[in-house]
């Protein structure tokens, strides 16, 4: 579906009603109340009583103190999205019986800066990102299972580990509680729980699945009282897990439930089997497909094997699943050594492990490195040539391509060109070998009439800064795209939700139009109300109304813009700083919604007169080019080499050149 005016995917653009909340926070913590309204981009309400907070129906947040609340079951009624908030680092206060009648559990401490996390949280449990759809798109999926009995053994080595993982799985049998582990058998409690994934949120981006593995699946969750798995998996959902696993033994009402409460949570319905005896061949394996298919967003079925030929049927039955699209992906895999090409070919949700994790959470686990060596060995992951093409070298953009490729044992080739032969990158393409290029600064698309097909986001930006091989059913097909304005989205949405921004304003700095485009188009895809130019005007058709405003009397008249964007250059970014002090003082300040959001695009200048800092020092949520950077070069990896890379790994390893 196209946009009228033929620019943008409907898909791409955030179409919300304002969310109704109700905040439940312990005494003393009202605070949580706005900053959840502030990360929505609204005002918020604090009710001294229950009945004042059910006579509020036009506010968008509304905070109680949950000793207001006598009767949790009068929640019901309220026609709110309820989310219970408790601070860990104070009086646990948190009422099992008040958070069942809630539909969400936001756990935070004041240890760590919570925005980042808060806004993820919020973000997924409205259903404005969707990331199962995301990685439904990838090629091949992994999870990183994390076998730690505190994940806070892993923190300080998450960004590593995570290279090359698209989701975390958290191993809540393998937890040990200090609490509770006087005995083997003992299940760490729930409020242990909570803080191990409010701990691993804070620290990664990547969706967390939740499983609560049974001792008769090589886990370590009895098995005789189903209603605490359900109990569990309940809270993972109420936690904002991304996904939950729910084993296909556990009775079918306990199954049915979780799939009527798992909001936008998705479910992996899991089945192990440890018997050696299974055979892919057999009519069992359709029969559990199918049965895992009723409320499984994704099956996973995973056998012990001995023989070759286990990993042979077990293809063959994955291609009669394949041949019906309607069917929901399907993780199919062998344990044991022999059945490791499984674990190369599988392409949905393959565990990964990683040689610094304390033990690997089943027989014959590979780390991301193994399976595509492995996979290139085999032929299926042919070495390509891939290029950094223009400014790549000198601020080690180059270098750190080269190093995300060894650390994955990706085999192909990276060559770092400073100037282009007869400048152009035509010659590249046409390379047998070719793999994909990333070009900065980016190029004009009306200066390169050969480029392949562009997508639509390079098509109304007008440049081009990745060019990406995709394989089709007749060969191979190159595809010239625009990354840079999803590193714009990505660092506008980093401590704000989507919706904040819908029909808001912006106002957008620059010199020309091709400098501030990819801004203003990741501005159209939040579906802003309105764009304001300061120093150029808009002639293409970027997704959004815009208008130049011409003089200072302009930008009086104009009200306090939600969003700041200077694409100004660097020696010219200083410009900034007296509009964001004029939007700082006392006639501009902010109406009725919330939201002082800058980001400077320029290289930035260091020290006085950096836009940044000054923005920052008035109190704006400020992002400079790293952030953008960072998440751009997220993106760019993802697109080339089909990998995913933390953003904090790319800020990590990159150094700093990497941003200029
Ligand atoms: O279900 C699976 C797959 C797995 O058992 C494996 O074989 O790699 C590892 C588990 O941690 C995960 O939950």
């Amino acid at each position: 579906m196209i946009k009228p005016n033929g620019v943008m995917k409907i898909e791409e653009i955030i179409h919300n009603e304002p969310p109704r909340l109700l905040i439940v926070y312990d005494k003393g913590q009202e605070e949580i109340t706005r900053v959840v309204a502030d990360v929505l981009g609204h005002t918020y309400s604090v009710a001294g009583s229950w009945d004042i907070a059910k006579g509020w129906l036009d506010e968008v947040v509304v905070g109680l103190q949950n000793d207001l609340i006598t009767e949790p079951e009068s929640l019901r009624k309220l026609d709110r999205t309820i989310i219970t908030t408790h601070c860990i680092d104070s009086q646990d206060l948190r009422d099992e019986h008040l958070t069942s009648f809630c539909d969400y559990e936001y756990l935070y401490t004041h240890r760590t800066p919570i925005r980042r996390d808060l806004a993820r949280y919020l973000s997924f449990i409205l259903g404005q990102i969707k990331p199962h759809e995301d990685l439904k798109r990838k090629q091949r999926t992994t999870l990183l299972s994390t076998t730690f009995p505190d994940i806070r053994g892993a923190l300080p080595n998450l960004d590593i580990l995570s290279v090359g993982a698209d989701s975390v799985e958290l191993r809540v049998d393998l937890l040990r509680d200090p609490a509770t582990d006087g005995e083997f058998s003992s299940v760490p409690g729930l409020k242990y729980v909570g803080e191990q994934v409010m701990l691993l949120r804070q620290r990664t981006e990547l969706p967390i699945i939740f499983t609560t593995r049974c001792t008769r699946e090589n886990g370590r969750f009895p098995m005789d009282d189903p209603a605490l798995f359900y109990q569990y998996l309940r809270k993972a959902i109420q936690w904002g897990c991304e996904y939950i696993d729910v084993e296909l033994w556990l009775p079918e009402p306990i199954r049915r439930q979780l799939a009527t409460e798992k909001g936008n949570s998705k479910i992996i319905s899991a089945w192990h089997d440890f018997s050696g005896q299974f055979k892919w061949t057999s009519p069992d394996a359709h029969r559990l497909y199918k049965e895992g298919a009723v409320y499984g967003d994704i099956v996973k079925m995973i056998a012990l094997v001995n023989n070759m030929e286990d990993n042979y049927e077990l293809e063959y039955f994955r291609s009669t699943l394949q041949s019906t699209p309607s069917n929901p992906p399907f993780s199919g895999l062998n344990m044991g050594t022999v059945g490791q090409l499984s674990r190369t070919l599988n392409k949905v949700f393959t565990p990964i492990t990683h040689p610094l994790l304390p033990l690997i959470a089943a027989p014959g686990q590979l780390s991301a490195a193994e399976i595509n060596s492995m996979l290139h060995f085999m032929g299926q992951m042919p070495r390509l040539d891939m290029y950094a093409i223009g400014h790549v070298r000198s601020n080690g953009l180059g270098t750190f391509f080269e190093k995300c490729l060894n650390e994955l044992s990706q085999p192909h080739q990276l060559t770092t060109v400073d100037t282009l032969p007869h400048g152009s990158i035509e010659p590249f393409l046409h390379r047998q070998q070719f793999g994909g290029a990333y070009i900065n600064p980016p190029l004009p698309v009306e200066t390169a009439p050969y480029l392949p097909t562009l997508t639509e986001a390079a098509s109304a930006i007008g440049q081009v800064d990745t060019i990406a091989v995709r394989s089709t059913n007749s060969g191979k097909a190159l595809v010239a795209d625009n990354v840079t304005w999803k590193g714009v989205r990505a660092t506008l949405t980093r401590d704000f939700v989507p919706s904040a921004y819908a029909g808001r304003t912006a106002l957008v700095l620059g010199n020309s139009e091709p400098q501030a485009a990819a801004a203003i188009y990741a501005l159209a895809s939040l579906d802003i109300g309105s764009v304001y130019t300061i120093g150029f005007g808009v002639r293409s058709h970027l997704g959004v109304d815009t208008q130049q405003l011409q003089g200072l009397d302009d930008l009086k008249r104009l009200e306090h813009p939600f969003v700041i964007i200077s694409a100004l250059p660097a020696e010219k970014s200083h410009l900034v700083s007296p509009i964001l002090k004029h939007y700082s003082n006392a006639q501009g300040k902010p109406t009725n919604r919330s939201g002082k959001i800058f980001v400077d695009l320029s290289n930035g200048i260091k020290g006085k007169g950096d836009s940044v800092s000054v923005a920052s020092s008035l109190g704006w949520a400020s992002n400079g080019i790293a952030d953008v950077n960072a998440w751009t070069i997220v993106e760019t990896l993802r697109l080339l080499i089909g990998e995913n890379v933390p953003w904090d790994f790319v800020r990590l390893v990159g150094g700093r050149n990497l941003y200029t």
